[in-house]
């Protein structure tokens, strides 16, 4: 199991990367993220204003204060330097770099947006696995345009012999998006898009506050990868969108959520999901659901992923040892401790009310059935009830479907000397003993009948 980390970008090729020095100046090796970035778009520049935004976060210490114009003119000096005339990236599509709905998403997405209520968002789509939601979300037309846009971008960096950054550890292909000027657009779609569905079917995880992201497309088939090993990713909510094209192959499998502490415990069989992918389609998770892709067996499979992150929900996971909310093995793990912690009070509760050759615990008769009245002697993994009020207290053998802690204290007061199987009740005190463990076989004919003779 392996984390996709936020920081997998390849430090080793710090020489090699054709962007590092310029003059006597080097660009930091990775962003400074506090840093916020000037805005360039009121600038005739060579190159996208997105790209100059974007390269800010690199500049060295020194220059991260200098006057606007002067960044500007470093950066374009070191993009010239290095790009051959005629040869940059320029931008293919310019419409892509700025969010525009009508022309990006499909009507159902956009009116379940506009209309922010919980069930506007569940009318447009499916949970086939808790915590999984699948949705269209990109028209045909969008999702070819920024198909040729990355296309055009990869051409440029094949002829310019530009080496990029890849979106993670466990690829080879595919991009960072926003390194080549996505970033604005992909910040829009999340805070405007992302964020609202993720407030109300994230929230444990800090879907309210999503406030960054890492954009990246990833590239399977021939000559690209093949398949992505099992992992979670380095974000609180992950959206992946199919952008095509013509493939088989490629499905995702889910195995549960998991906690830092949890990642690699075992399934259980409702965690199980597969999912295939189909263009346009959006599948949106929480980070730490336990994925993978399998194999793309033909074609060529292109697909959008923004990791969401929420600083507030990172800052307070670091005091929280319990996500039962969301790891699934917390919550079993929390289920587990309630019912040792409801076991443990009744036997104390036995301890401290009654003589000793009586056992007392408070009478459940619902949970608890008799299944014969014979005064028979107790056996470990049998409970004795003498009903509450009963007129003629009887012991009332159950069985059990497993051992319990109760059964076996009972064998031990026995094990002592108690007659445990003698004895009259007063009044209203409850005379029995055992624990509401729902496993407890139910007679109900006879909880009737037991009901009658009360
Ligand atoms: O290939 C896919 O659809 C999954 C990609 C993924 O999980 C990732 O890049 O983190
Ligand atoms: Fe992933």
């Amino acid at each position: 199991m392996s984390l996709h980390g936020s920081d997998r970008r390849d430090t080793s090729s710090a020489g090699g990367n054709g962007m590092v020095a310029a003059a006597s100046l080097r660009l930091r090796l990775n962003p400074n993220k506090e840093h916020k970035p000037d805005g360039y778009e009121d600038l005739q520049l060579d190159f996208s204003p997105n790209i100059f935004s974007s390269l800010e976060r690199y500049l060295p210490p020194s220059m991260l204060n200098v006057p606007r114009d002067d960044k500007a003119k470093f950066m374009r000096e070191i993009l010239l330097k290095y790009l051959p005339l005629g040869e940059r990236s320029r931008p293919l599509h310019r419409e892509l770099y700025s969010v525009n709905s009508a022309t990006f998403f499909v009507p159902s997405f956009l009116r379940a947006i506009n209309d922010n209520t919980e069930q506007s968002f569940r009318s447009i789509m499916s949970e086939p696995s808790p915590g999984i939601f699948i949705f269209d979300i990109f028209q045909t037309n969008f999702c070819e345009l920024l198909l040729s846009e990355i296309e055009n971008f990869e051409k440029w960096v094949t002829e310019t012999k530009f080496r990029i950054m890849r979106p993670n550890t466990m690829n080879k292909y595919g991009a960072v998006l926003d390194d080549f000027g996505l970033e604005t657009m992909l910040d829009k779609l999340m805070e405007g898009f992302i964020r609202p569905l993720s407030r109300v079917l994230f929230a444990e995880v800090g879907g309210a506050t999503l406030d960054s992201h890492h954009g990246f497309v990833v590239e399977y088939g021939k000559d690209r990868d093949v398949d992505l090993g099992f992992h979670v990713d380095d974000s609180e909510v992950t959206l992946n969108v199919c952008l095509g094209k013509q493939f088989s192959g490629g499905e995702l499998f889910f195995r549960g959520i998991r906690c830092e502490k949890h990642v690699n415990t075992g399934t259980h069989s409702e965690e199980i999901f597969d999912y295939s992918h189909v263009p346009g389609r959006a599948v949106l998770h929480r980070g730490r659901h336990r994925h993978g892709a399998r194999a793309t067996t033909s074609g060529n499979r292109v697909n959008l992923l923004l990791w969401c992150r929420s600083s507030v929900f990172r800052e307070m996971k670091r005091y929280q040892k319990d996500f039962s909310s969301w790891c699934g093995e917390c919550s079993r793990e929390k289920k587990e401790r309630q019912r040792s912690t409801i076991a443990a009070t009744k036997l104390m509760h036995l301890h401290a009310a009654v003589p000793a050759n009586i056992i007392v615990v408070p009478y459940f008769p619902l949970l608890f059935t008799p299944l014969s009245c014979e005064h028979e002697s107790i056996q470990i993994c049998s409970i004795i009830i003498i009903a509450h009020n009963s007129r003629s207290p009887h012991l009332h053998k159950i069985n059990f479907k497993r051992s319990c802690v109760h059964a076996c204290k009972l064998h031990e007061m026995e094990n002592r000397g108690n007659k445990v199987n003698e004895g009259r009740v007063k009044g209203s005190t409850a005379a029995a003993y055992g624990c509401c463990n729902s496993e407890v076989e139910v007679n109900e004919e006879k909880r009737k009948n037991w009901e009658r003779e009360r």
